[in-house]
């Protein structure tokens, strides 16, 4: 069968590295020996050529699935991306794509795979569940034929306002300056009226006063109420722009976000619950939860997870997009698995120049909190239309790369944009530009990082992760090896930002798919023992065995089993 093939930009070779230590691997003591002092021999980090020196087709050749008994589980692209740019020039910025009509097809999310989708995000705003069962099924076919370990997330629709459809075929409709439309809380059907928009909530009419100005995604326009009919409100458009399908609106009073009964609506409506029914009957790995409040919705979802489908291995990520999260934003992230900065509705809720502050505010304290955070919306907004992003965009990307936030995500460039695969190649490509510069600077300092560990066990595992990634960032391991069964350990070691990338081995294939969107976690399914030392021997030959890993590379192992750092010369 023909592949599709996509483009791989290939950095220079660099592993060239030879590691002056020998370590002896004795579980449950940190037990260094024979570190010599020829760390002279070390190439400078700077020495590493920055070009982009070759463009690469790479088809991906079906997978013949290993017995994880014996064997390990790494995809094509994995390998292909530590082989051809070495350990410290993998990526560690993780990416999230929205899928939509322009990436839906078995071809394009391959494609979208090998040139670095960690994880297919649909967004239940859109679509019906044929449309979502038919994407995640073509996803799990793609992990299981291919190997890769592609999660899915799932975002609710919430029940904020927002306009209609715009009818069959319709993608977008121009509002002009001084036109008069109509808003209106009855459905329009098939027969929509010219200039009339169907809005989402049933207390719109009642709540909008004259004169409130009503805001479509944002500011993409504005418009001006001058008149209000029975159910339909008569507004007159101030700033002209596109009206979307099922934009999101937001009403404004006297420069302050008006929030009457719709304050009341619920974070999950009954829509959202039948949907989160139906993705974790799917099998998403990540339920991202729209217009979270506070942290009860949040608690109250994974207790529903947990007493309903207790085998079921799905994170909550709670996005952070209403004015009213800004006040509990540690309650919230505290109780949910993740976050997002979903920065286009946040931008509707809260005045734009505030944006940036709260994106760092909300990494910063992921990262503090061990929480996965994804930085999403308009990143590279213009490449719906264009094949290169602005200079604005690219430094945009930097700036959330520089934070160190685990993800960036994709909205409209994938969904439905014209250049998915450039937009992607640009995420890739500026994530290892910043990531390298970020390492080579060494001005960095050091952020603090709060106990939060409970128990003294689960601090005692946090230690030894912190311990573990200076251990690596001093000794310029090449490599971070973690043990771990639900993928604790591989997040404690991920939110120190070590230097060099870790090799995250974990039996399931659940846990694989989650840890894929924690920086620079390299997740890999392995069965593995009790007794360390064959583990080690085991995955050392099989790594070896695909020319991923060679002798002399140096190594830095934690596990879940052992409370013990090893450091290891391959031999
Ligand atoms: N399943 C889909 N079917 C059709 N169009 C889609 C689909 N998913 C996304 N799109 C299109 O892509 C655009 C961007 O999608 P996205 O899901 O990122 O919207 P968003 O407004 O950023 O997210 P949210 O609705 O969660 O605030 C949408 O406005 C829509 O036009
Ligand atoms: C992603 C999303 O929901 C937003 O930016 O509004
Ligand atoms: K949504
Ligand atoms: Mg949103």
């Amino acid at each position: 069968m023909a592949q599709q093939a996509a483009l791989i930009y290939s950095l220079t070779p660099s592993r060239t590295f030879h590691k002056p230590y020998l370590l002896s691997s004795s579980p449950r003591f940190v037990r260094i020996s024979a570190v010599q002092s020829d760390i002279k021999s070390l190439p400078q980090r700077n020495s590493l050529s920055h070009n982009v020196t070759q463009l690469k087709e790479l088809t991906l050749p079906s997978y013949e699935s290993e017995d994880t008994t014996t064997g390990i589980d790494v995809d094509a692209v994995t390998e292909a991306e530590l082989k051809e740019n070495g350990y410290r020039s993998t990526r560690r910025t993780k990416i999230v794509c929205t899928i939509g009509p322009a990436t839906c097809e078995a071809g394009m999310l391959e494609a979208m795979a090998v040139a670095g989708m960690n994880v297919a995000r649909i967004n239940m705003c859109h679509g019906n569940h044929e449309w979502h069962r038919a994407v995640i099924k073509r996803v799990r076919r793609l992990n299981e034929e291919k190997g890769l370990a592609v999660a899915v997330m799932m975002d609710t629709e919430g029940s904020e306002i927002h306009m209609g459809d715009l009818g069959d075929g319709v993608v977008s409709e121009k509002a002009e300056e001084g036109e008069i439309w109509t808003f209106s809380v009855r459905a329009c059907g098939s027969e929509r009226p010219e200039r009339t928009i169907s809005v989402s909530y049933d207390g719109f009419a009642e709540d909008v006063r004259l004169g409130d100005e009503l805001v479509v995604d944002g500011g993409m326009a504005r418009f001006e109420v001058v008149e209000k009919i029975g159910p339909d409100v008569k507004c007159q458009c101030t700033d002209p722009g596109l009206l979307l399908p099922r934009a999101n609106l937001t009403l404004w009073r006297n420069g302050s976000l008006v929030q009457e009964r719709n304050a009341m609506l619920p974070t999950i409506s009954s829509k959202d619950w039948r949907d989160i029914d139906f993705g974790i009957a799917e099998g998403v790995d990540f339920i991202a939860v729209s217009f979270v409040r506070s942290a009860e919705v949040i608690h109250q979802l994974k207790s529903y997870i947990n007493s309903r489908y207790y085998n079921k291995d799905v994170a909550v990520i709670a996005k952070i997009e209403s004015v009213d999260s800004l006040g509990n934003l540690e309650e919230i992230i505290k109780a949910a698995d993740g976050a997002m900065v979903a920065r286009g509705d946040l931008g509707a809720q809260i005045p734009l120049d505030k944006v940036p502050s709260v994106q760092n505010t909300v990494v910063q304290l992921c990262r503090q909190l061990n929480k996965p955070v994804i930085v999403a919306s308009q990143l590279l907004e213009s490449m719906i239309e264009y094949p290169t992003p602005t200079r604005a965009e690219v430094s945009d990307v930097s700036e959330a790369v520089r934070q160190q936030a685990d993800a960036l995500m994709l909205s409209g460039e994938s969904a439905m944009g014209q250049y998915p695969q450039k937009a992607l190649s640009v995420l890739r490509n500026v994530s290892l530009r910043i990531e390298r510069w970020w390492r080579e600077d060494n001005d960095h300092g050091t952020i603090n990082l709060p106990h939060i560990a409970t128990s003294s066990s689960d601090r005692i595992s946090e230690e030894i992760c912190n311990s573990a990634a200076m251990m690596a960032n001093k000794l310029e391991a090449d490599a971070l090896f973690v043990y771990t069964k639900a993928g604790e350990m591989a997040s404690l070691l991920s939110r120190c930002r070590p230097d060099c990338p870790i090799f995250a081995f974990t039996p399931s294939t659940s846990a694989r798919r989650r840890l894929n969107l924690q920086w620079g976690l390299i997740p890999f399914c392995l069965n593995f023992s009790d007794d360390m030392e064959s583990n080690l021997n085991r995955t050392f030959s099989l790594l070896k065995s695909r020319g991923i890993i060679e002798t002399g590379d140096l190594i830095v192992v934690v596990s879940d089993m052992f409370q013990s750092i090893q450091v290891i010369k391959v031999p």
